[in-house]
C-alpha cells in the first residue's frame, strides 16, 4: 500500500549529489523542487564556482571592508574557526588560493607541480587569524585583514545544507527522513521508531562495499577520505585535503575519516581536519573531545579501523 512506501527524492548540488529519502507523501514533486531551491540559495551563499555567490564577493574584498552576513553564515564562519582552533590549524577555510592551485577549487587542475614559491606565495595569502567576525547592534559582517585571502567553504558546505534541509522538511511536518549530501548523512527519526542502518564504505575507488554498519537516529555522519577525490601528477597521487601548514596535499596512511554528530555541520567539519592531523593525532583528539570518530589507515593494502569509545554505541556487529 501506498502510505507504507518511502520515496526517494535525487538531485545535483554543490558540485555534488543529494537524495532525500522520506515516507510516501502525494505532492512529491513541491517537495522535491523546495528541496532543489533551498540548496540553490545555500549555493548562492557558499560557492567559490559563482562569481555572485557571497563567498565569491568576500575573496574580492579589499582588506578591512567589511561585508555584511546573515546569522546562518556567522554560524557556518564560527564553527570554522571553532574547529580550526581545535585541530591546531588544519581545518582552514582561508586557504582558497592553495585549493585552486591545486586544482580542487574553480581553477583547471595543474600539469605540473606547482613551485614552491608559488606555494610560499599564496600560503601568504592564508591564515584564520586573518579572518574576523563582527556583530553589532544584532547585525553580523565579516572583514579580512589582508589582501588577496580567498575563503573556500567545500568542507562544511555538504553539513551546512544538511541542517538547513532538516529544518525546511521538519516546517512541512515531514518527520521521518534520511538526507545525504556528498559525504554526509543526516537522519531524522520520530521518537517511537527504529533508528536507520547507515553502511560506511571500504575506502576504496576500485569497487563499493560495505565496510562496516552502524544505526544512526537524530544524528549525523560525515566521511572524508582520500581515496576518492584526487589525481595523478607526475605519476604521484595529489588528494584533495591540503595541510595548511605545509600547503601540500596529504599523503599519510590515514585514509578515511567519518565523524558522528549532533549536526551536519559538525560533523562535515571534523572529518576533513581529522584526516589532515593523520592517525595518531586524530585519535588523542577524538578521545580528547569525546568525538564518536572512526578511522581507517592503510598499509600494504590492508586496512585498520579504529573506533573510538564514543562511536561504538553505533556499531552494529556483524
Ligand atoms: C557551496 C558549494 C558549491 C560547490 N560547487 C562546486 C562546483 O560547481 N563544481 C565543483 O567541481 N565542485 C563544487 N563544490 C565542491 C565539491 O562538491 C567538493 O568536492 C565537496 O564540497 C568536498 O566535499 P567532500 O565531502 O568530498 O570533502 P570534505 O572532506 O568535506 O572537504 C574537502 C574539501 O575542502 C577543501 N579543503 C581541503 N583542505 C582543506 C583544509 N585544510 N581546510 C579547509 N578546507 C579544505 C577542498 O576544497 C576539499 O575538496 C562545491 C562545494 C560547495 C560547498
Ligand atoms: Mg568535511
Amino acid at each position: 500500500n501506498e502510505e507504507k512506501k518511502s520515496i526517494k527524492l535525487k538531485g545535483k548540488t554543490m558540485g555534488t549529489y543529494w537524495q532525500v529519502k522520506i515516507p510516501y507523501v502525494p505532492n512529491q514533486l513541491h517537495i522535491k523542487n523546495l528541496i532543489q531551491r533551498k540548496l540553490d540559495e545555500d549555493e548562492k551563499l557558499l560557492s567559490s564556482w559563482k562569481k555572485n555567490s557571497l563567498v565569491s564577493k568576500f575573496n574580492k574584498l579589499k582588506k578591512n571592508q567589511l561585508l555584511a552576513i546573515d546569522k546562518k553564515f556567522f554560524k557556518i564562519i564560527s564553527i570554522a574557526l571553532k574547529i580550526n582552533k581545535k585541530t591546531y590549524g588544519k581545518l582552514d577555510i582561508t586557504i582558497g588560493n592553495l585549493i585552486n592551485i591545486w586544482g580542487f577549487g574553480n581553477q583547471k587542475k595543474p600539469h605540473n607541480y606547482p613551485s614552491i614559491n608559488k606555494i610560499k606565495q599564496v600560503m601568504a595569502l592564508t591564515g584564520m587569524k586573518h579572518l574576523s567576525l563582527i556583530s553589532n547592534a544584532n547585525k553580523h559582517y565579516i572583514k579580512k585583514n589582508i589582501d588577496g585571502m580567498k575563503i573556500n567553504l567545500s568542507t562544511l558546505g555538504e553539513g551546512f545544507a544538511a541542517d538547513h534541509l532538516s529544518s525546511v522538511l521538519k516546517k512541512e511536518g515531514i518527520e521521518n527522513y534520511t538526507i545525504s549530501i556528498g559525504g554526509t548523512v543526516l537522519v531524522k527519526i520520530k521518537n517511537k521508531e527504529n533508528s536507520k542502518i547507515i553502511a560506511i564504505q571500504k575506502p576504496t575507488d576500485k569497487i563499493q562495499s560495505i565496510h562496516l554498519l552502524i544505526h544512526l537516529k537524530n544524528k549525523s555522519i560525515s566521511t572524508a577520505g582520500t581515496y576518492r577525490n584526487y589525481y595523478y601528477l607526475k605519476g604521484k597521487k595529489i588528494s584533495h585535503l591540503i595541510d595548511p601548514k605545509t600547503g601540500m596535499p596529504v599523503t599519510h596512511n590515514l585514509i578515511s575519516v567519518s565523524v558522528i554528530s549532533s549536526t551536519a555541520l559538525e560533523a562535515d567539519g571534523w572529518d576533513s581536519a581529522l584526516l589532515i592531523l593523520g592517525f595518531k593525532k586524530a585519535k588523542i583528539l577524538a578521545l580528547r573531545e569525546n568525538l564518536a570518530v572512526c578511522l581507517i589507515t592503510k598499509k600494504n593494502n590492508t586496512f585498520s579501523t579504529w573506533i573510538s569509545p564514543c562511536f561504538k554505541k553505533f556499531l552494529i556487529n556483524t
